[in-house]
């Protein structure tokens, strides 16, 4: 790769697919089955794009133990995806994006929260698993986003130096994770408005992929 070239990092809820509403829903019903309560802003705010051992501690103010970790984390996700499956789509500008960028020879990652089982769902449910160089997903780190470790790692294994990546994110919690890992952050406003998103030190604010090229990317660097 030449020192002038970049590489794509791209989170995967709420950038890959427009699913906010849909990891909202499923959490509330979720945690509803338990007897606790949680509003979409608090998931908005406190849980969204985190990894789902924080958000478990958050939804039940408790430390868990590994395996109820894994127990509550695949019963969420199972109510996720029976909710998203005949909705499942590449977000509007997504697929013309990946094949600019792949054109170009940009190297590039996906760097999710998520479990394994949604990766899946995802990545092949909308065939574009094949763009990506790597992808690094909640079990392969062990501090998650705001956390940079995620971001850090992806750059690590596509052998780009972090100032080189540009980012692609929603959540508040991954916009930090991008910055602290010293990239470029480019926020989606899917699941934030762009209002939400004007103060958080994202370089640029886009509605979906619509509104970028390579072109672009290479152009505002
Ligand atoms: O935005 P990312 O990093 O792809 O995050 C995925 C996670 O995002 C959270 O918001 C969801 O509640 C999780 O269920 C999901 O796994």
């Amino acid at each position: 790769m030449s020192s002038h070239q970049i590489a794509a990092l791209f989170d995967m809820d709420g950038v890959i697919v427009d699913n906010h509403r849909y990891h909202t829903d499923s959490w509330l019903q979720f945690v509803g089955r338990y007897g606790r309560t949680l509003t979409p802003d608090q998931y908005a705010t406190n849980m969204n794009g985190r990894v789902a051992a924080d958000s478990l501690v958050y939804v039940f103010q408790r430390s868990l133990t590994p395996e109820e970790i894994v127990a509550y984390t695949e019963e969420k996700e199972e109510i996720y995806r029976e909710m998203y499956r005949p909705r499942l789509q590449p977000t509007l500008g997504l697929i013309p994006f990946l094949k600019d960028l792949k054109r170009n020879q940009v190297p590039m990652a996906v760097g999710t929260s998520a479990p394994v089982s949604n990766i899946s769902f995802t990545l092949d449910g909308i065939q574009v698993r094949s763009y990506f160089d790597t992808v690094v997903d909640a079990s392969m780190i062990s501090r998650g986003k705001p956390d940079p470790e995620i971001y850090l790692t992806a750059a690590k294994r596509l052998g780009v130096p972090p100032e080189q990546c540009v980012v692609f994110e929603d959540a508040f919690s991954g916009i930090d994770a991008g910055l602290r890992a010293g990239m470029r952050v480019i926020a989606l406003a899917t699941t934030h408005t762009r209002e939400e998103l004007a103060n958080t030190g994202a370089s640029l604010i886009i509605k979906d992929f619509r509104e970028i090229d390579y072109k672009g990317l290479i152009e505002r660097k």
